[in-house]
């Protein structure tokens, strides 16, 4: 593979067709752009992928390479990587790899759709996801929100695997609000810690109002510290079912990724005896119902200390 530049714009109906493997695709629209590269969706044939060139070729390849090392460690997977090949324009050498074509939704845009009763479920998806993955010796790194897809009832992809590293390694790829160095958390090493850290962080930027990076943008540089983050998820009514274990992430004191996701299943499965869910069972009405509930609770303690005082 040689360096691509910015020339890898390319239009509906443009034909990229690979080098040296000679697969044509057929470009349908720009999925994503970021640091690294751009994202197309394209068709071979009828089958839809997704496309991407990078912006620098070394950094493309590492990509590659984990991705290749992942698929062999879970050969009962269907493979996420179909293609690496060179296309030509303009005399430009453009490396790219193919992928499977995830047709999720970005976390907010789905649990904005479906609501956020949702998020626990959709979180221990991603748990597990992440689980699988350290497995196979790997994490994520540069585990955010927009590397999220989520599809149907709640299942969770992860895109970009350009922070992928072994574990053991430094870490080469994050985003600093996620990042436990940045937080004072602990070193960019790659351990199964340094993902359940941004996990962590991940769910109490979507479940806040105000944004983590606004927040945090605020602070001087000496209080970015993990007790700030254990604070705003104290404060947080949603989070707190899921506190004890968000907290053991943000210290560094996490079990490792399968625990934390068994606690999660156990916290689940306690959910699905309450009212309160809708995420299990899809019906609309429950959350109405807990509050129902918890309003009819609440009427009769208050009628029992009246006809108490009276009494007396
Ligand atoms: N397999 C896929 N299926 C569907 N959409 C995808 C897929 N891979 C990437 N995308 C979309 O393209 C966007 C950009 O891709 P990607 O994150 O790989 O680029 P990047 O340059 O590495 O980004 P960043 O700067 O965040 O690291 C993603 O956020 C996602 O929305």
């Amino acid at each position: 593979m040689t360096s691509s530049d910015n020339s890898s714009n390319f239009n509906r109906g443009d034909l990229i067709r690979g080098k040296w493997n000679g697969v044509r695709y057929r470009v349908e629209r720009l999925l994503g752009q970021g640091s690294n590269g751009k994202v197309y969706l394209v068709y071979e044939g009828s089958r839809a992928r997704a496309l991407k060139f990078g912006f620098s070729a070394a950094e493309l390849q590492s990509e590659v390479n984990a991705l290749k090392a992942i698929s062999a460690a879970e050969p009962k997977q269907e493979s996420y990587l179909l293609d690496v090949d060179d296309a030509e324009l303009g005399g430009h050498r453009l490396p790219f790899y193919v992928m499977r074509f995830v047709e999720g939704e970005r976390l907010h845009q789905y649990l904005g759709a479906k609501g956020l009763d949702w998020f626990p479920l959709v979180a221990y998806n991603l748990l597990c996801k992440l689980g699988q993955l350290h497995r196979s010796g790997w994490i994520f790194g540069d585990l955010k929100a927009d590397n999220v897809l989520v599809t149907g009832y709640g299942q969770v992809h992860l895109v970009d695997y350009g922070g992928a590293t072994l574990q053991g390694k430094s870490v080469k790829q994050f985003t600093e609000i996620y990042d436990r160095g940045y937080w004072r958390g602990g070193e960019r090493l790659a351990d199964e810690g340094y993902d359940l850290f941004s996990f962590a962080v991940l769910w109490l930027q979507m479940m806040q109002k105000e944004s983590l990076e606004a927040q945090a943008s605020k602070l001087l540089p000496q209080n970015r510290t993990t007790e700030w983050l254990i604070q705003q998820l104290r404060t947080n009514r949603r989070l707190s079912p899921y506190e004890p274990s968000l907290t053991r992430m943000i210290n560094g004191k996490a079990y490792s990724t399968r625990e934390e996701c068994a606690a999660w299943q156990r916290l689940l499965r306690g959910s699905a005896n309450h009212p309160d869910e809708r995420f299990v069972s899809g019906n609309q009405t429950m959350s109405g119902t807990a509050v129902k509930g918890m309003f009819a609770v609440s009427v009769m303690l208050l009628c029992g200390a009246v006809y108490m005082v009276w009494q007396q």
